[in-house]
């Protein structure tokens, strides 16, 4: 088992990753305060593995809540999050209770949301299920629901006390939601890891292909790398908005062609395709090395130019409600080389909207073929 901290002073938590963490009790009890634990899944996974997780809890002699939500991104609301609150209440859950959050980052958000806001604050544990909440979603504390006209819009910085990363539990995921997290592995190599990316360039094929030992080397490299950043900013008021990278257009894909139609992974993949041509254009990358960055997403099986149908004005629409906007200007994450990204508003907006453009006509030519 790999063992690696978040390093938040007295907030600090562990992230254990191996197979089979589900039946851990040695590892669970320690971040149990009371026996009131409520345990959150979907319809999806809940039918897969709340069993055993469900029996290790019972067996350190906890109340063990349960709260199925519908599966999907197009249920990461409010409302969702209320019926968590429901269940809580219903069962007279107290201050002292602790929310566990068993699925991917869709799960993991909104059980961070809510343990954030029930009774002003209530302690949570990530289990995370997806290839993407294990590299992802389930560490650093952002937590919240999407609004209609922007992802992410509600929310809160609110840590966990503990992440366990079971990587047997990737065998039972889709080919296309392992490919989604790859996306954010690629990530975490292109914003600040060139040995990574050589490492991504020689095991993408195996990491496709469910490579077990493979994918734990790939979440432990990630979470290393994430954990770092969030130890040195863990609030996004620097460093940390380069875990942004691909993300101002990527949330602008799913909020446009409509949450869960286009995977977060796959959307963030093609933003940071357009983030290489941008950062090309304004002369900090060349042809090969964008040919690169297109090279890795097709070897990770993601799409790398956006939809067809989207035109440059909704990238613009939907870009103008991202978060990093500053007293109303455009902050976008490019690649000053390869594994090197910055935080910039330094860049002419005629280099953003000819990108676009261009991007945009070569999606509608390879829509055509
Ligand atoms: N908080 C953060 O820092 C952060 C980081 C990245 C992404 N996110 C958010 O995470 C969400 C995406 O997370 P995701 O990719 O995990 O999506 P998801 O939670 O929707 O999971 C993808 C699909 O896989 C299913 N699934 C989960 N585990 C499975 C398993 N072991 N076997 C089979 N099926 C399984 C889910 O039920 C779902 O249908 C987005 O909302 C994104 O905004 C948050
Ligand atoms: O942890 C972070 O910080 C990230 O930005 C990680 C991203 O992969 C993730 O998608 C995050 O939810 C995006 O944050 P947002 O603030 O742009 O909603
Ligand atoms: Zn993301």
């Amino acid at each position: 088992m790999h063992t690696l901290e978040v390093d938040l002073g007295h907030r600090s938590y562990p992230i254990h990753i191996a197979p089979h963490l589900l039946t851990r009790a040695d590892l669970l009890a320690p971040h149990l305060q009371t026996r009131q634990v409520m345990l959150v899944s979907n319809t999806l996974v809940a039918p897969l593995y709340l069993a055993p997780l469900k029996a290790t809890l019972t067996s350190l002699g906890h109340q063990v809540e349960t709260c199925i939500l519908p599966d999907g991104e197009v249920y990461k609301t409010l409302d969702s999050v209320n019926q968590i609150f429901d269940a809580l209440l219903e069962h007279r859950f107290n201050r002292t209770c602790t929310l566990i959050a068993l699925g991917g980052g869709v799960i993991g958000d909104m059980v961070g949301f809510a343990a954030a806001c029930y009774q002003r604050g209530v302690n949570f544990i990530q289990i995370p299920t997806t290839l993407l909440s294990q590299v992802d979603s389930s560490v650093g504390g952002k937590t919240g629901v999407n609004h209609p006209l922007g992802k992410n819009m509600i929310g809160a910085f609110w840590q966990p006390q503990l992440v366990l990363a079971d990587t047997q539990v990737l065998t039972s995921l889709p080919a296309r939601e392992l490919s989604a997290g790859l996306a954010e592995i690629i990530k975490y190599a292109l914003l600040g890891d060139a040995d990574f990316i050589t490492w991504l360039e020689k095991h993408l094929p195996e990491l496709c292909a469910y490579h077990s030992e493979r994918l734990g080397e790939a979440v432990l490299r990630s979470c290393q790398a994430k954990a770092q950043i969030v130890a040195a900013d863990e609030r996004e008021q620097g460093v940390r908005a380069l875990l942004n990278l691909g993300h101002t257009f990527g949330h602008a894909i799913e909020t446009h062609m409509g949450y869960g139609q286009w995977l977060h992974g796959e959307a963030v993949a093609v933003g940071m395709y357009l983030a290489a041509r941008m950062s090309c254009a304004l002369g900090w990358l060349t042809q090969a090395q964008v040919a690169r960055v297109q090279a890795l997403l097709q070897a990770a099986q993601l799409p790398y130019l956006p939809p067809a149908q989207m035109q440059v004005q909704d990238f613009l629409t939907h870009m103008a409600v991202d978060k990093k906007v500053l007293d109303g200007r455009l902050r976008l994450i490019l690649l000053q080389d390869l594994g090197q990204a910055v935080i910039t508003q330094d860049f002419p907006i005629s280099v953003l909207h000819d990108t676009l453009n261009q991007v945009h006509l070569e999606a509608q030519q390879q829509a055509c073929m």
